[in-house]
């Protein structure tokens, strides 16, 4: 399924509707199971590849007149009741930190409404206007947060100004993950999709021989989180944004739900109660996922093996991000302890 937006023009709207309700069904089908997503443009030079679960927008012409259904944008009230917003908080990063656990946790709550897949307004689609993108957001109620997920906005240098000139209120989550399994994540996932590139431990080095990293290859470059921040820090008080560790949203869901919820300043509803350890699966999962009462692991792209990488390019590595990562619990106030 292509990412990319479909553009209707006049005759073949009936057509392209058609059409929109195969994507979107499909969309549904793949919502948990999360297969699309993968990586275009990769390799050395190229802008961090996309990384977006199954996206299928719909086409700006047909949004902006309102004739498509706003099942792109999630559930709507019981009754269609309410209105659409721009959202008031959005999770910004980091790719392949567990980003989509992290909303699909969310939307557990009845205060928190949700975009299924990831817009990417804000780095791909800026082009099509705020009106566009609120369009794509699902109705809330008074005193509902609307919330969406594109992990790429990290790191995407105008990001930060895009996202002040929509609000400055708005609240930013980052769920940060060691970046060294981070980078292994990002890499495993590419290899899923085009088992012919070439190694990890290849396309780490600029230069093995002098153990030089290229820090142009994204899978890399991501886990500066460091300097990435700095950027941010320009438009945004820390204040108003949360970083969750994708470590402990693993070993402690409820633990970090419940910042999460802190930082919305919603109640805390959601719980230890709503978490299970799925011992298949080998992660936590929800005993009932949002608008189901059946219980809800999220697909097989979310918590891939792993190739086994050289020990000594992963220490290179390590010794790699070691200051960065020193500068990032420094501005967090955070110590997230990958460098034990
Ligand atoms: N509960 C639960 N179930 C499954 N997977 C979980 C969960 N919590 C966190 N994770 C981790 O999420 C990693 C994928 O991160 P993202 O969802 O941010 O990836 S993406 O950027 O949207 O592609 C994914 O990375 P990999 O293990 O490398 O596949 C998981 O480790």
């Amino acid at each position: 399924v292509s990412p990319s937006p479909v553009r209707a023009s006049g005759g073949r709207c009936a057509e392209l509707l058609e059409d929109l309700r195969s994507l979107r069904s499909k969309r549904l089908v793949h919502e948990w199971s999360a297969a699309g997503s993968e990586l275009t443009g990769y390799g050395r030079g190229a802008p961090p590849p996309a990384d977006e679960e199954s996206v299928i927008l719909p086409p700006p012409d047909l949004v902006s007149s309102g004739r498509v259904s706003p099942r792109f944008a999630g559930k709507l009230s019981p009754l269609g009741e309410g209105s659409k917003k721009l959202p008031q908080a959005l999770i910004i990063g980091v790719k392949k930190g567990g980003t989509r656990a992290l909303l699909e946790f969310l939307r557990v709550h009845p205060d928190i409404r949700a975009v299924g897949a990831e817009p990417h307004f804000f780095d791909r689609n800026y082009d099509n206007g705020l009106e566009w993108y609120r369009e794509l957001m699902p109705k809330t109620l008074e005193g509902q947060i609307t919330m969406e997920k594109t992990p790429s906005y990290f790191v995407t240098r105008e990001a930060p100004a895009r996202i002040s000139a929509m609000s400055r209120d708005t609240k930013l989550i980052v769920v940060v993950r060691d970046p060294v399994t981070r980078a292994i994540s990002d890499y495993t996932q590419t290899l899923s999709k085009k088992p012919d590139i070439p190694s990890f431990e290849s396309l780490t080095f600029k230069n093995r021989t002098t153990g030089l990293i290229d820090t142009s290859w994204s899978a890399i470059q991501i886990g500066i989180y460091a300097k990435h921040l700095d950027n941010w820090l320009q438009y945004f008080p820390m204040e108003q944004i949360l970083f969750v560790s994708g470590e402990r949203l693993i070993s402690d869901p409820a633990g970090e739900l419940g910042r999460v919820q802190d930082f919305l300043g919603l109640k805390r509803i959601i719980t230890d109660k709503h978490f299970y350890f799925n011992q298949t699966k080998g992660f936590p999962c929800l005993k009932k996922a949002e608008g189901s009462s059946k219980p809800h692991c999220l697909g097989k792209t979310k918590g891939r093996t792993h190739p086994n990488i050289d020990p000594e390019v992963v220490q290179r590595l390590r010794d790699f991000y070691r200051p960065f990562n020193m500068k990032f619990y420094q501005m967090t106030g955070r110590f997230f302890g990958w460098d034990d």
